[in-house]
């Protein structure tokens, strides 16, 4: 028995596009500290699974519970505590280009922040000693002023990263969080990602579409095909016959 804290479980849930099903009878439970890769073909599912644990999307049947609350029966400001505990970065970084990284990373606070204190860190920027620590963190702390869009692909999902360390929740979502970047870039995002739910303690779940570096850099791995569960092993586990399997057209 797992006696380490749950933090999502899924039971029985369908997730529909009329007329398409991208998700069938999911069953699923994710507890605290673990890393999980979420892998699969182009359109196997992956996004929507990460856009339903984060509560951007309802399923159409079944539950989704984060943090012991069923999301389908929590009301708007109830939904919004819970998805303060889940930070996502995504692959095109969602970042706003023309704003120096300061801002950037100070959206993390804006489930918490008024609107007014929102507005006046645009003009004169709030929490920067936070803000700076979270570079520090992600290793571009010289870039606290620069202007986002004039940063590498890397560094820009850095801010994106750092953006969720001010946020501090307790998960860490990543749909595709490598998808745009070479190699090397996706190799240190990736050990970044890893070093971080480390030495924070945060439940990292990611979707990825390089099986090498799921299974380098996390520690279980749930293959999803045509929108089902196929595996669900330690990535030690993993044999090429499931990859075959996996990928099979
Ligand atoms: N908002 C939507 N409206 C309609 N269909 C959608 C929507 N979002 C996803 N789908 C469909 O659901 C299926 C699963 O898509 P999803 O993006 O979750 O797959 P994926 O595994 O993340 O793919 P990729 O690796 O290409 O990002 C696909 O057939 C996709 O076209």
């Amino acid at each position: 028995m797992n006696t380490k804290s749950l933090i999502f479980e899924l039971k029985n849930v369908t997730k529909s596009f009329s007329p398409l099903q991208a998700l069938t009878d999911i069953n699923l439970q994710v507890y605290a500290g673990e890393r999980v890769a979420l892998v699969g073909s182009s359109g196997a599912g992956k996004s929507t699974l990460i856009s339903l644990l984060n509560g951007t999307l309802l399923p159409s049947q079944g539950e989704v519970w984060v943090l012991g609350r069923n999301l389908a029966h929590l009301r708007s400001k109830s939904l919004r505590q819970v998805q303060c505990q889940i930070g996502t970065i995504y692959q095109q970084f969602h970042l706003v280009d023309n704003l120096r990284v300061v801002h950037n990373v100070n959206a993390g606070h804006l489930g918490k922040w008024s609107i007014f204190k929102a507005v006046f860190s645009l003009i004169y920027p709030l929490e920067v000693k936070t803000a700076l620590k979270a570079l520090t963190q992600v290793g571009i702390p010289e870039k606290l002023y620069a202007r986002t869009d004039k940063l590498s692909g890397g560094q820009q999902q850095r801010v994106a990263i750092a953006r969720v360390l001010v946020q501090n929740p307790q998960v860490i979502l990543a749909d595709e969080p490598v998808a745009s970047l070479d190699p090397e870039r996706s190799r240190e995002i990736l050990e970044l990602l890893q070093q971080l739910s480390q030495d924070l303690g945060k439940t990292l779940v990611s979707s990825l579409h390089d099986f090498d570096f799921a299974c380098r850099y996390y520690q279980r791995i749930i293959g999803l095909r045509q929108g089902r569960i196929l595996f669900d092993v330690a990535a030690k586990d993993v044999s090429t016959a499931m990859v075959k399997e996996l990928y099979r057209i």
